[in-house]
């Protein structure tokens, strides 16, 4: 249910301000509405908003009634931030994000994980959803992302050009280490512990513009190039949120096999997606809040 926002509480949009600023009184005017501040953020992605129906004792807001908030377009993204405590600890979820092919600069794609950081979030969760190009992999497969391949900023498409803001981060960040290590491996321990042994992996991602699904060829050219998975989100969520220093974990469900042979019958589509997503939620939800209960913040 969404707060009612009085327009003269509003503040000014980020055009009319400097973008930090314009952040900052985002995240302020959020927890002026009761918001707890949060430690871990979570973007889910694709059909996988049940994650944020976890949360205890939220508070929530529909992305139209936050100032400077972009609108979610895609079925199977709510377009509500929610706050609210899992397993004690207190979280704020993006039910829904935004993609390239809404029509969103990349900048604005990854406001939230500025918004985050303002917050004082310390630990970034992302979902998404996958299509598989690992011949190993299965439908059902969750990847524990390892790393990712940016195919958009190959052509210059990266959310930190332009002016660097010190205030944010610096100007050239390392993307080596993008995936937390220790949240890796806590995510294979606790997948582990659930019995999730036969349906977990670890791989790289590579995303790409959308929203046309990728072509046989396509498929075929980022297999060779050493990706497990593909997709159109998270990169740029994770380049901004490790460039302002936040700790990142991504996760992709494999929602459909990507198309590799031209004899195949198979098509992609958005509705298998969805559905994919709703057959394993509660498992990727399960891991998730148990990765959310043991993660230590100093
Ligand atoms: O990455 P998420 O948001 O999960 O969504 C994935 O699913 C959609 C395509 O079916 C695309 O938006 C793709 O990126
Ligand atoms: N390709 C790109 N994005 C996707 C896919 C896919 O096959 N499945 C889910 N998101």
């Amino acid at each position: 249910m969404g707060l009612k926002i009085l327009e003269e509480h509003k503040p000014q949009s980020l055009s009319q301000k400097s973008h930090f600023t314009g952040c900052k009184s985002t995240a302020e005017w959020l927890l002026a509405q009761k918001a707890a501040r949060p430690q871990v953020g979570i973007v889910c992605g694709s059909g996988l908003g049940g994650l944020g129906e976890m949360l205890k004792d939220q508070v929530v807001f529909k992305y139209e009634d936050i100032p400077s908030f972009p609108q979610s377009t895609v079925l199977g993204h709510t377009g509500q931030l929610v706050f609210g405590m899992l397993e004690g600890k207190p979280c704020v979820c993006m039910q829904g994000r935004f993609h390239l092919y809404e029509g969103h600069p990349v900048q604005k794609t990854t406001l939230p994980m500025r918004i985050f950081k303002l917050l004082g979030v310390k630990t970034v969760i992302l979902t998404n959803a996958a299509g598989g190009l690992n011949e190993d992999y299965k439908v059902g497969d969750i990847m524990i992302i390892k790393d990712h391949i940016n195919m958009p900023g190959f052509a210059g498409v990266n959310p930190l050009a332009g002016k660097n803001d010190e205030r944010f981060g610096v100007r050239f960040p390392c993307m080596s280490d993008a995936y937390d290590r220790d949240l890796r491996q806590l995510a294979q321990d606790v997948g582990e512990e659930l019995g999730y042994k036969d349906f977990l992996r670890e791989g790289v991602y590579c995303v790409l513009g959308g929203p046309s699904y990728e072509t046989i060829a396509e498929c075929r050219m980022l297999h060779r190039l050493g990706a497990d998975a593909v997709g159109m989100s998270t990169v740029h969520e994770v380049i901004v949120a490790r460039h302002c220093g936040m700790r990142v974990f991504a996760l992709s469900l494999i929602t459909n096999k990507a198309v590799m042979d031209y004899n195949s019958e198979e098509k992609a589509n958005h509705e298998e997606v969805l559905q994919t997503g709703k057959q394993r939620a509660e498992q990727l939800e399960k891991l998730v809040s148990s990765m959310v209960s043991r993660i230590k913040h100093n």
